[in-house]
C-alpha cells in the first residue's frame, strides 16, 4: 500500500519533507503547494507537482508557471497532507482538511490544540496510530525529546532543565533578526519549549528558558538532567551513542567544536543543503555529577523534523511499526548511528 501525500507549503520544511517522501517506497508524493511564483514553484511545476490556492491561479498563469490544479484538486487525490505553511496558517486550513476527510500532519508553529496530538517518533509513535491529526513538534522540542526519550529508555529521569539558544532566522530569512542583540525569548520564564515537551511527556518535570541570538545555522541547547539515582558518564555516553538519530561528536579529536564546524562537517560529508537530521551532542560536554547530567547539543532547525514527518505519515496511516519506520526512514535519508559511520560514508562517497 502506498500512502498518497500532499505537502501544503513547499518552503524550508515542506521542500525537505517532499523530497524525503519521494525517497519512500510506501509513499507517493502527489503534489505540493506554493502561493508565490518563484524558483521553487518553477521546480515543482517542472516536476508536474505544483498546486496553488484557488485565488492564486491567475498569478501563476501571468508568471508563465504551469500549475497542475488548485489545493482543493490536490486534496481530492490524497490520503494525507503534510501542512508546512507558516506558523499559525495550518490552523486556518484544518477545516478544509476535515472537509476533504484527509489526515493532516501539522508543524511546530501550530499550537498543540490544532491537532490535539503532538508527535515525536522516539517518544510516542505508537500512540499516533489511527489518529486523523498530529503535530510534529518544532525543531528545538524535537531535539529535546530525542535526548529525553533516549535517556528515559534506560534511566529514571527525575527532571530536565534546558536553556535554548535559538538561531535568529534561517539563512534565507533576510527580513528577520536580531542582527546585534541577545533577545530573551520570552523575557518571562519559562519558554514554550518545556510546555511543548509536556504535550508529548505530560508527566515530566521540565522547564526551559530561551534567548534568540544573531546566528542562522543552528540552535543550541545547554541541558541539565537529574535522575532518580546516580549514573556514570560511561553509561550515559553508551546510551547516547546507541540511540537513533543522535550524533555524539568527539569535539577535541575531530575539531568540530561549534555550530559552524558542525555545518561544515555536514557539507564535507556531502549532505544535501548541509542537512543534519541527527541531534548533535558534543561528547566532551557530557559530564555527570552523581545523579546529575550536564551536556550541550546543537539542532539543525531546517532538517531535524524531516524524518519525524516521514515517520508521522506511517504512524498516522498505520503502515508499519516504529522500528520499521525508523529503519526505512533512516536508511533512505542516509541518517547515521555514529560519528565513525558518518566518517566512513564520507570517505567511501568522496568524489562520487
Ligand atoms: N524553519 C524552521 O527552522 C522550522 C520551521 N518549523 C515550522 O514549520 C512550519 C513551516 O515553516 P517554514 O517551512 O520555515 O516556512 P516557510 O516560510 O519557509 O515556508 C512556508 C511555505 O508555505 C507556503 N505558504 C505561505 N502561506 C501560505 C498559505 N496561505 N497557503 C498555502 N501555503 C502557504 C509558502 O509558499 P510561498 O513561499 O509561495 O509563499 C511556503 O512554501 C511552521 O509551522 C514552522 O514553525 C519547524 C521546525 C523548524
Ligand atoms: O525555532 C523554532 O521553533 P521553536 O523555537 O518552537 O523550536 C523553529 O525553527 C521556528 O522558528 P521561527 O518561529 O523563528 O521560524
Amino acid at each position: 500500500m502506498s500512502v498518497k501525500v500532499a505537502v501544503n507549503g513547499f518552503g524550508t520544511i515542506g521542500k525537505r519533507v517532499a523530497e524525503a517522501v519521494l525517497k519512500q517506497d510506501d509513499m507517493t508524493l502527489v503534489g505540493v503547494t506554493k502561493t508565490k511564483p518563484d524558483y521553487l514553484a518553477m521546480i515543482a511545476s517542472r516536476m508536474g507537482s505544483l498546486y496553488v490556492p484557488e485565488d492564486r491561479v491567475e498569478k501563476f498563469q501571468k508568471a508563465g508557471i504551469e500549475v497542475q490544479g488548485t489545493l482543493k484538486d490536490l486534496l481530492e487525490k490524497v490520503d494525507l497532507v503534510v501542512d508546512a505553511t507558516p506558523g499559525g496558517v495550518g490552523k486556518e486550513y484544518k477545516p478544509l482538511y476535515e472537509k476533504f476527510g484527509v489526515k493532516a500532519i501539522f508543524q511546530g508553529g501550530e499550537k498543540h490544540e490544532v491537532a490535539g496530538f503532538s508527535f515525536s517518533t522516539l517518544c510516542n509513535y505508537e500512540e499516533a496510530e489511527g489518529k486523523q491529526f498530529a503535530r510534529v513538534v518544532s525543531c528545538n522540542t524535537t531535539g529535546l525529546l530525542r535526548l529525553i526519550c533516549a535517556l528515559r529508555n534506560h534511566f529514571k529521569v527525575k527532571s530536565v532543565r534546558a536553556t535554548i539558544i535559538r538561531r535568529g532566522a534561517d539563512p534565507a530569512e533576510t527580513k528577520k533578526g536580531p542582527i546585534n542583540a541577545i533577545v530573551p525569548n520570552p523575557v518571562t520564564l519559562p519558554s514554550h519549549h518545556g510546555v511543548d515537551v509536556r504535550t508529548v511527556l505530560p508527566d515530566l518535570d521540565v522547564q526551559t528558558v530561551a534567548a534568540v541570538v544573531p546566528t542562522t545555522i543552528m540552535h543550541s541547547h545547554v541541558l541539565n538532567v537529574r535522575f532518580e539515582e546516580p549514573v556514570t558518564r560511561e553509561d550515559v555516553l553508551k546510551v547516547l551513542e546507541e540511540a537513533p538519530r543522535i550524533l555524539v561528536i568527539p569535539s577535541e579529536l575531530s575539531g568540530v567544536k561549534d555550530t559552524a564546524k558542525i555545518i561544515e562537517l555536514a557539507r564535507d560529508v556531502g549532505r544535501k543543503r548541509y542537512d543534519l537530521y541527527e541531534l548533535a551532542i558534543y561528547e566532551e560536554s557530557v559530564s555527570v555529577e552523581g545523579d546529575e547530567l550536564f551536556l550541550m547539543q546543537a539542532v539543525h532547525q531546517e532538517s531535524i523534523v524531516t524524518p519525524e514527518n516521514v515517520d508521522a505519515i506511517r504512524a498516522l496511516t498505520g503502515l508499519v511499526s516504529k522500528e520499521e519506520s525508523l529503519k526505512k526512514t533512516d536508511s533512505t535519508l542516509g541518517i547515521v548511528r555514529s560519528f565513525s559511520e558518518l566518517i566512513e560514508r564520507a570517505a567511501s562517497n568522496y568524489g562520487k
